[in-house]
């Protein structure tokens, strides 16, 4: 049995196998701009953050239906309990869809009908986290935002994702004002590819409680500082770092040192379709790259619940800590 975890960064575009966006493409008659799955595997080697969104978005054109949302999401849950998630708190990217004339009741009622089945088909209790596109304008943030108003009941937070430099969390003030003003928690993508500054802007601008990658916060030690001391949860997503060449080699990742600084580190597989794991994958690579033993995975996997929004379950969130700390280890993942 794999060690109990909770994933707090993963898109679930991101989750799109290239088996599935063909047998998605064949459906919608969709033509893909790549001859079969190994090709379109062969054009994952990318230079930075924006030459994989290319790709990202454009591959989202298979996604049509509700059912598509649907078949994506249980596809993700059956891989990620196979892997010892319980607990998944999932991005998704509207505006990614909406621009392309596909409703955002389509891609909600698709993810909402497979996270409903969540805890019974996979035994995994999840959360939605609806992004922005911070490459896109605030005046279309704020739209999305109004459009989601009818389905609040089913969006626990919102988040920031897509290009980071040239796009500070301070452009989005307003509408992370207006989120919280409808009960909403905040997250925001900062310190990937963008400065530290970045990372202040989001907790003192945006007001965020976590923080989605946030690794280059290593380069400000008051900040560093600062994000342990408030307990401020970064979720690490150390795959993506290497593949999308924010780190050179998964041997030279920070993660050691931020925990060792005492941050409160989760690790996560940000797009695991693209970037070569899930997370259960993740657990094992980190343990094998930087010789993270046992009670590192241990604290990994206890952090990943202490920073989930489970605090309207804190008795499923004790249960799941408890099983993580009575968890014998076989394997390190
Ligand atoms: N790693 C990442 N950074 C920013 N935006 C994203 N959208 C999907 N994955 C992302
Ligand atoms: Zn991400």
């Amino acid at each position: 049995m794999p060690l109990p975890k909770a994933e707090l960064h993963l898109h679930i575009e991101g989750t799109l196998e290239p088996e599935l966006a063909f047998a998605l493409a064949a459906g919608n008659g969709v033509e893909l701009p790549y001859k079969d799955t190994e090709e379109l595997r062969a054009a994952y080697l990318f230079e930075d953050l924006q030459s994989f969104l290319d790709v990202y978005y454009s591959l989202m054109a298979v996604l049509r239906t509700e059912d598509d949302f649907f078949e994506l999401t249980d596809a993700y849950l059956a891989r990620a309990a196979a892997q010892g998630v319980r607990h998944a708190e999932i991005f998704f990217d509207p505006q990614a869809h909406t621009s392309r004339g596909v409703p955002l009741a389509t891609v909600i009622e698709g993810l909402a009908r497979a996270l409903d089945g969540g805890e019974e088909r996979h035994g995994i209790s999840t959360r939605l986290i609806m992004c922005f596109l911070r490459d896109e304008s605030a005046e279309s943030a704020m739209e999305t935002l109004d459009a989601a108003k009818p389905y609040l009941h089913r969006i626990a937070a919102v988040g920031l994702d897509s290009a980071e430099v040239g796009n500070p969390p301070s452009k989005f003030r307003e509408v992370y004002e207006a989120a919280a003003a409808l009960g909403l928690r905040k997250v925001a993508h900062a310190g990937e590819e963008g400065p530290p500054a970045y990372i202040r802007e989001a907790l003192d601008i945006l007001g965020v409680e976590r923080i989605d990658h946030g690794l280059r916060c290593m380069e400000d030690p008051e900040l560093v500082e600062r994000l342990a001391r408030e307990r401020v949860a970064l979720t690490v997503c150390p795959l993506s770092n290497v593949r999308l060449r924010v780190v050179d080699t998964l041997e030279q990742h920070p993660l050691a040192r931020m925990m060792d600084a005492g941050l409160l580190c989760t690790v996560n597989s940000d797009d695991p379709a693209y970037f070569g794991g899930y997370v259960g994958d993740t657990f094992h690579a980190v343990h094998e790259a930087l010789g993270l033993g046992e009670e590192k995975l241990r604290e990994l996997a206890r952090n990943s619940f202490v920073a989930s929004f489970l605090e309207d379950d804190e008795e499923r969130r004790g249960r799941l800590i408890a099983e993580v700390e009575a968890y014998e280890f076989t394997a390190p993942e």
